[in-house]
């Protein structure tokens, strides 16, 4: 299953706030995507106006479905799938269990059963999340006798278990270790490699620019830069948000999103 994410002019206002300034992002089936900017640069409020968290102007589209203006469930249940900042499992479920949870199908079975009140849990799409995130040796474990690398993998896996056409993924690497982050991205790549288009959210440079294809860089809300990797890393006005980004105070952002 696959379908191109695109968000055209995604704009998102916080009271005075314009946390998210006219955005506009393409997730190509099977590819990765990072989404980066130094503290408050609107990240999260994009994963978040994407899938229908946050109230924004704009339009977003998923092939040829337009998920404007749907719930997050809506959204979810049309294939945009996303975990978050602080994903927490079922602490009283195993691994397995925890993707079953997730797990399902978006076909004509899985809309009957949903009309007739059933859910369709999906072993298979559980087992194949077991799979490309490297966790079977894992699956009858409890989430608390794992480390934290490892319940990251696992939050990751459990929206994978959704089978969904893209993936949004908020600081997935939060607290990994180098070699962890490593294994992260690519178990990322396995993901994409299935024809799921996966955008990444994360702080950890060295994940973003080598496992993405292409990179958006935001600041204040604003994209600034995109492309590929390598242009992106060497672009000056990323150069100059980071170090920029890391010496404004808070009310220079303020007045800059005003
Ligand atoms: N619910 C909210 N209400 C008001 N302001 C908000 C809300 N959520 C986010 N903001 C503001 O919107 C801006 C963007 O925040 P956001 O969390 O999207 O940034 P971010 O790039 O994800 O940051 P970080 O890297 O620190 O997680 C910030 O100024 C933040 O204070």
């Amino acid at each position: 299953m696959s379908a191109t994410l695109t968000a055209a002019g995604l704009t998102v206002r916080y009271g005075g706030v314009r946390a998210l300034s006219g955005v506009d992002l393409t997730v190509e089936p099977g590819t990765l995507v990072g989404l980066i900017g130094p503290n408050g640069a609107g990240k999260t409020t994009c994963i978040d106006a994407l899938t229908g968290f946050a109230s924004a102007t704009g339009r977003v589209r998923l092939g040829g479905d337009d998920l404007t203006g749907l719930r997050p469930d809506v959204r979810a249940r049309r294939g945009l799938a996303r975990t978050w900042q602080a994903g927490e499992l079922f602490g009283d479920l195993t691994v397995r269990e925890n993707l079953l949870v997730a797990a399902g199908h978006r076909s004509w079975r899985q809309a009957i059963t949903e009309f007739l009140g059933r859910s369709a849990p999906d072993p298979a799409a559980a087992e194949e999340a077991l799979d490309l995130l490297g966790l079977r040796e894992h699956a009858g474990t409890m989430p608390d006798e794992l480390s934290h690398g490892t319940r990251k993998l696992v939050g990751v896996a459990r929206a994978v278990a959704s089978r969904p056409h893209v993936l949004c993924l908020d600081e997935p690497a939060a607290g990994l270790d180098a070699g962890e982050s490593r294994e992260l991205g690519e178990r990322l790549r396995s993901v994409a490699g299935t024809g799921t288009g996966v955008l990444l959210v994360d702080h950890d440079m060295d994940l973003v620019l080598s496992a993405c294809d292409s990179v958006v860089v935001l600041e204040f809300g604003e994209v600034i830069a995109s492309g590929a990797p390598d242009d992106v890393r060497r672009d000056p006005r990323v150069v100059a948000a980071y170090l920029g980004g890391a010496a404004a105070t808070p009310d220079d952002q303020q007045e800059a999103r005003s």
